[in-house]
C-alpha cells in the first residue's frame, strides 16, 4: 500500500504562503484577513474544522475572524463583511442550519471575497477539489479512467467541472447510480470519493493497483470516518490517502492560497 500524504506536501506550501504574507505586510501594508461565518447549532465537528483554519492562519500570519450568526443575522453579517476593506476573504462554513439558507448565504458573498469558490459567480477555484488535484499532481498520478463518487457542492461537483475543463475524461456517480456503482467503479484507475457515507466504497469495488482518494469526512459519534470501508485499507496493492493527513490538510492550504490571492489583488489594484 502506498500512501498519498497531504500532510507531507503541506509544509512546502505553508512556507511559500508565509513568505507571501510577509511581503503583503511589509511592501503593501496589507494584513490578509479571512472571515468565517457560521450559522448552525453548536457542533463539535464544525468547531474542529473552524479551529483548524484558525491554527493554519496563525501559522502563516493570516488573521482569521469567526462570526457565529443566527438565521436572522446571517445575511446582514455577510453584507457587512463584503463592505469591510480590512477583510479579503469571506466563507460560509457548511453545513448551515436551517439548510434552506445555504444557497442565499453562499450567493451573498461578493465575488472578490468568495475564496471558497462556491457561488455561481465564483472567481476562485474551490479548496477541496484544488487540494485533490495538488495531491494527485504531487504524487505524479496519471489522470486516466477517473471516477468521482458524490456530486456534492464542496467536492464532487466542482471537481468534475475542473477536471473536465482541463481536458480529463471523468465518470461521476451519485446516490441514484448506487446500483451500477460496484460494476462501474471496477473500471476506474483513479477513484475519488466524497459522499460522507462511511464505508460505501468496499474492497470488491476497486480494481487492482488503483489509486483511491477518500475525501469523505462523516462524523459518527464524534469520530471522523471516510467513505472507504475497513477492508479497503487491507489491500496492499492500492495507492490511497491515509485516514488522517490526506485531503484535509491540503484543503485548508488551498483555501488560504485563495485568501492570499484575494489580498494580492487588492494590493495590485491600489498600485494602478
Ligand atoms: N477532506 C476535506 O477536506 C473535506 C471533506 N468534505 C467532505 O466531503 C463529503 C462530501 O461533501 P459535499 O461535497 O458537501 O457533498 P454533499 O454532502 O453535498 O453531497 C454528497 C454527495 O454524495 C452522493 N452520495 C451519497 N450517498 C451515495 C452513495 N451511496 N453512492 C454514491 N453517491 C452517494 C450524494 O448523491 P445524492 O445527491 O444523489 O444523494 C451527493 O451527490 C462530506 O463528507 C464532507 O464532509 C468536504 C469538504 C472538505
Ligand atoms: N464552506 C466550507 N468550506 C469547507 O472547505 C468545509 C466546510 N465548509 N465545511 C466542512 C468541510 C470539511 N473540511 C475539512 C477541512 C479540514 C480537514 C482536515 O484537516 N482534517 C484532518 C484531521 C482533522 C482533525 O480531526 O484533527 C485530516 O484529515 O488529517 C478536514 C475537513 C472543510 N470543509
Amino acid at each position: 500500500m502506498k500512501l498519498l500524504s497531504g500532510s507531507e506536501l503541506v509544509d512546502f506550501i505553508k512556507e511559500r504562503q508565509a513568505k507571501q504574507v510577509r511581503n503583503l505586510k511589509q511592501a503593501h501594508h496589507i494584513h490578509p484577513t479571512l472571515a468565517i461565518v457560521r450559522c448552525n447549532t453548536q457542533s463539535d465537528v464544525i468547531s474542529t474544522y473552524v479551529r483548524l483554519k484558525q491554527a493554519y492562519g496563525d501559522d502563516i500570519g493570516v488573521e482569521v475572524a469567526v462570526y457565529s450568526e443566527t438565521p436572522d443575522s446571517l445575511i446582514a453579517r455577510i453584507e457587512s463583511l463584503n463592505e469591510d476593506d480590512s477583510v479579503h476573504g469571506v466563507i460560509v462554513q457548511l453545513p448551515v442550519t436551517p439548510a434552506d439558507l445555504t444557497e442565499g448565504a453562499i450567493e451573498a458573498v461578493m465575488a472578490d471575497k468568495d475564496v471558497d469558490g462556491l457561488s455561481s459567480h465564483a472567481q476562485f477555484d474551490p479548496a477541496t477539489p484544488t487540494a485533490i488535484l495538488w495531491l494527485l499532481a504531487g504524487y505524479n498520478i496519471n489522470l486516466e479512467h477517473v471516477a468521482i463518487v458524490g456530486r456534492g457542492r464542496l467536492v464532487g461537483a466542482p471537481l468534475e467541472k475542473m477536471l473536465r475543463n482541463s481536458g480529463v475524461d471523468v465518470m461521476s456517480y451519485d446516490e441514484t447510480s448506487a446500483d451500477v456503482l460496484p460494476e462501474e467503479l471496477r473500471k476506474a484507475k483513479v477513484i475519488i470519493t466524497a459522499t460522507g457515507q462511511p464505508g460505501v466504497i468496499t474492497a470488491d469495488m476497486i480494481a487492482q493497483n488503483a489509486v483511491v482518494v477518500d475525501a469523505g469526512t462523516a462524523s459518527e459519534g464524534g469520530v471522523i470516518r471516510g467513505d472507504v470501508a475497513h477492508d479497503v485499507r487491507e489491500r496492499q496493492d492500492l495507492t490511497i490517502t491515509p485516514e488522517r493527513g490526506g485531503v484535509g490538510p491540503l484543503t485548508v492550504a488551498a483555501l488560504f492560497d485563495n485568501v492570499l490571492l484575494a489580498a494580492r489583488r487588492v494590493a495590485e489594484s491600489r498600485q494602478n
